[in-house]
């Protein structure tokens, strides 16, 4: 789904945010992005979602090299991505419905193939009964909710996420990490950039670690994961890159 093959990032101004970084997040994988603040997350996350473009090295996601991909056809490219944000970037002159309704909107989806979907996308999030409500009238943890029946409206093959808890009690923290898991297990790849190491530790996925830029992966550290990939190859090995794992 996702193959990091020797990517460099650096931005104007020089600094280099990512470094040398190669992994392989194979298609119905969940794993975390985790490190210090400024180690690279953020930058990762958009390299995959196209909002960067890496400055050396091979990304192929969902199958297309994404160096080759024109901006033109970028939102075709991101319909099959779902993303969640930290501040869930929700709109709160409109509705919870609204909101959902949002990405399947701009594609000019049928009115009614748009009402069923997103009342789908809610009732899997438990929101169904709040669809009128405005946002603001919602907790956080509801909230985080609404953008992530947002991310997944569209049926996303990838779901990334950017410190998805971020403003969370651990308590609703890890209700959020249960949904997330729940799309993981019908085969959606999940990606989560997160710095809540405790509830990392308790969940036993994959974890990439970042540091000033340079990817950290202990196999060991990652010892009795849990994937819903069945493969049963060693995810962490790089020697994986000649393999084809198809498009989304
Ligand atoms: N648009 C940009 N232009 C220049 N430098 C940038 C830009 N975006 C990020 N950086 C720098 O790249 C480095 C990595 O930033 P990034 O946001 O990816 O880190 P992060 O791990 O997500 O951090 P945090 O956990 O604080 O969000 C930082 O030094 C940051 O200042």
């Amino acid at each position: 789904m996702i193959k990091f093959d020797n990517i460099c990032k650096r931005y104007e101004g020089g600094h280099e945010a990512l470094s040398q970084v190669s992994f392989h997040l194979k298609r119905g994988d969940m794993a975390f992005l985790t490190g210090h603040s400024g180690a690279g997350k953020s930058t990762l996350l958009k390299l995959i979602m196209l909002m960067e473009r890496p400055t050396r090295g091979q990304l192929i996601v969902g199958g297309q090299n994404v160096n080759r991909i024109p901006r033109r056809q970028i939102p075709y490219f991101r319909r099959h991505i779902g993303v969640v944000f930290q501040n869930h970037h929700l709109l709160f002159d409109r509705s919870v419905y609204d909101n959902v309704a949002l990405p399947l909107e701009i594609t000019g989806m049928p009115h009614r193939e748009i009402g069923r979907r997103v009342r789908a996308a809610l009732d899997k999030v438990g929101l169904l009964s709040k669809e009128k409500l405005n946002p603001i009238q919602l907790s956080g943890g509801e909230q985080q909710r609404v953008g992530i029946a947002r991310a997944v409206v569209n049926k996303p093959s990838l779901l990334l996420a950017d410190e998805p808890t971020g403003n969370l009690d651990p308590d609703l923290s890890s209700d959020i990490m249960n949904l997330f898991e729940q799309f993981n297990q019908v085969g959606v790849s999940v990606l989560i950039a997160s710095h809540d190491l405790a509830l990392i530790a308790n969940l036993k996925y994959r974890v990439l670690e970042l540091s000033e830029g340079q990817l950290i992966e202990n196999p060991r550290s990652n010892a009795g994961i849990r994937s819903a990939n069945t493969s049963g190859h060693d995810d962490v090995s790089n020697d994986e890159f000649g393999e084809n794992d198809g498009a989304w």
